[in-house]
């Protein structure tokens, strides 16, 4: 047998849902940068689930079923309230989704239409459970969304309890847009081996978020941050902190990936989204301390910056804690997922790989007495 390390490079199942070819990502055959720069975080998760764009009265109709889909059971709001306040959001995250589905009656429903459903309604409920973490953490109240509102004004307001900043929405949906799927990457293929087992919608996405909750994948964004708060905190100290790390063979957090060699496409929009927050905040630190640690990584290591290094100082400047940035991350991708997962259902076959045995053989079973 040969084991090809980390997987890298095996093409494991076909899906008709994004494509990474020559660096250009596609959502159903779409460009990033056209929907980065002209679709709504709404119709982009529409495209993923149905493979086409919604006419105007799709777009209007699954709107409004997000933010009327969006309130929690009282259940989830009380054990949320209940969680210790010192957890990692992630790890609420993943636990409230998981207890989500002890309340949805269609949890063990596997038809299309039931998953259908399920895709909705746990994307409209994902921002609502990681604002009222963010607010009960805060000790206060959290805040219901607004019907007739969109997904990220929705997601805003809820975090801060007021009507949002119109440049922070936009700011918010495209962060969306450009997270929202990514072909076979860890947490997807994590989603689709738990849904080929024919186990349910909210076991996948529980797999998912656990998933993606680690640094060398969506948890980098959260490490970015931490890096450029703690360890550098000044443009003057890039050059000794970062030629430092890779001396010391540290990897430097949102550098660096498996499929993109020449730079991960979703990277300069949210670079140039940074810029733009530095110039309205007239707080230019955070960009151009990104910008120092990018040029001499690449030039030092010829790494790229992937999705999460430029997200961290955009979602930064947007007063988003750092602690948050992962779950906003898995707010947006549990389109894909869920995506991913109708797709795994309307043809599946058990995920089952072999590993090569490479521990001691003819080992003779010892009593226990004779140890
Ligand atoms: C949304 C996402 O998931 S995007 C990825 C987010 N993760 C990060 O940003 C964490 C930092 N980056 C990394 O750890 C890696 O680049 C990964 C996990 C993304 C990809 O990993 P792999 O494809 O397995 O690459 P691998 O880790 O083998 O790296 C190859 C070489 O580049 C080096 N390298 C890769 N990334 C980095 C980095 N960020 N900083 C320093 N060196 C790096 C490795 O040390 C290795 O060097 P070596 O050959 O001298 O040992
Ligand atoms: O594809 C990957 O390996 C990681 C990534 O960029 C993503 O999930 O967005």
């Amino acid at each position: 047998m040969t084991v090809t390390r980390g997987l890298e490079g095996v093409v494991a199942l076909n899906s008709r849902i994004s494509s990474i070819v020559d660096g250009v990502l596609t959502y159903r055959g779409i460009n990033i940068d056209d929907l980065a720069e002209k679709a709504s975080f709404e119709e982009v998760a529409f495209l993923l689930w149905n493979g086409r764009l919604p006419k105007r009265e799709e777009l209007d109709v699954l709107t409004k079923r997000l933010a009327s889909d969006a309130s929690l059971p009282q259940g989830i709001v009380e054990q949320l309230k209940a969680y210790p306040k010192n957890v990692h959001p992630m790890a609420a995250l993943r636990t409230a989704v998981s207890a989500l589905g002890l309340y949805d009656e269609q949890a063990e429903d596997n038809s299309e239409k039931a998953n259908y459903d399920k895709a909705i309604s746990l994307t409209a409920k994902m921002p609502t459970i990681v604002a009222a973490l963010f607010r009960i953490r805060d000790g206060k109240e959290p805040v219901e969304p607004q019907d007739g509102k969109g997904f990220s004004y929705n997601f805003v307001y809820m975090l801060h309890g007021q009507e949002p900043d119109p440049v922070a929405v936009k700011a918010i949906d495209k962060a969306l847009i450009l997270h929202a799927d990514h072909e076979l990457n860890a947490s997807t293929f994590a989603s689709r081996v738990t849904t080929a087992t024919l186990s349910d919608l909210y076991s996948a996405i529980t797999t998912a978020i656990g998933t993606l909750k680690g640094p060398l994948h969506g948890g980098a964004n959260e490490r970015v941050m931490e890096m450029l708060e703690e360890e550098v905190g000044s443009v003057d100290k890039v050059e000794d902190v970062i030629t430092r790390k890779l001396d010391n063979k540290e990897k430097i957090m949102g550098f660096g990936h498996r499929v993109y060699k020449d730079g991960d496409p979703r990277a300069k929009h949210l670079r140039e989204m940074s810029r733009q927050m530095a110039e309205l905040t007239g707080e230019p630190k955070w960009f151009e301390m990104s910008v120092q640690i990018d040029d001499l990584v690449q030039s030092k290591k010829g790494l790229k910056p992937n999705v999460d290094f430029y997200s961290a100082s955009t979602y930064h400047y947007l007063g988003i804690p750092r602690n948050l940035f992962t779950p906003i991350f898995a707010i947006s991708r549990v389109t894909g997922w869920t995506a991913h997962v109708l797709e795994q259902f309307s043809d599946n076959r058990l995920i089952r790989p072999r590993a090569e045995y490479v521990g001691p053989t003819n080992v003779t079973y010892v009593p226990i007495d004779q140890r």
